[in-house]
């Protein structure tokens, strides 16, 4: 199974806002989702996900910046290729403002306005959670349209 990172950047704690972004290319096109993507060769979580960060949306955070927050797995019965894992990191302080990059365009949202529904359909399930500062680990089965939820289990660390 793959590994990758999803940065979640929010001001206030409990969170107020969040940024999203939205997916312009590749897996996920179309949809709000954090910041991140695979590991590089030889990375660690926390490396990939401040290197994401910054690719994606222009900010800049070092790895004492990042509050992880629980991991999930991804399993797609349907496209086995597409299985893979998430470091989830919450980002409460960074430098910089959001500059829209080639792979995502950063939005502010304020937390009652998050819009679930052009989003990973796993989301609503752990995001609010995490938002409220809890770590959450979890699995996720979609079916066959690689895009609804058949089956979730998350749990509170
Ligand atoms: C399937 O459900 C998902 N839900 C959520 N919330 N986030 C997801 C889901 N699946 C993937 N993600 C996240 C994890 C990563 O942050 C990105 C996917 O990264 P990508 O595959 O685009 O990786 P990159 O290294 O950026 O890709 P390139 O190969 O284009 O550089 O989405």
């Amino acid at each position: 199974m793959r590994s990758t990172t999803l940065c979640l950047p929010v001001q206030g704690r409990p969170a107020e806002r969040i940024l999203l972004g939205l997916k312009k290319t590749g897996f996920g096109c179309g949809k709000y989702n954090g910041f991140g993507g695979k590991f590089e060769e030889g990375e660690t979580a926390a490396a990939a996900a401040v290197r994401e960060l910054k690719e994606e949306c222009g900010l800049a955070a070092c790895e004492a910046d990042l509050e992880y927050v629980g991991e999930l797995q991804f399993v797609f019965p349907a496209s086995p290729e597409l299985d893979h894992d998430v470091q989830l990191y919450v980002v409460p302080t960074w430098q910089g403002e959001p500059q829209e990059s080639p792979e995502m365009k950063p939005e502010w949202f304020a937390i009652a306005d998050i819009p679930y529904k052009q989003m990973w359909a796993d989301d609503i399930y752990w995001l609010p959670a995490v938002l409220k500062g809890k770590k959450i680990s979890g699995r996720v089965i979609f079916g066959e349209n690689n895009e609804d939820v058949e089956d979730i289990t998350i749990r509170s660390l």
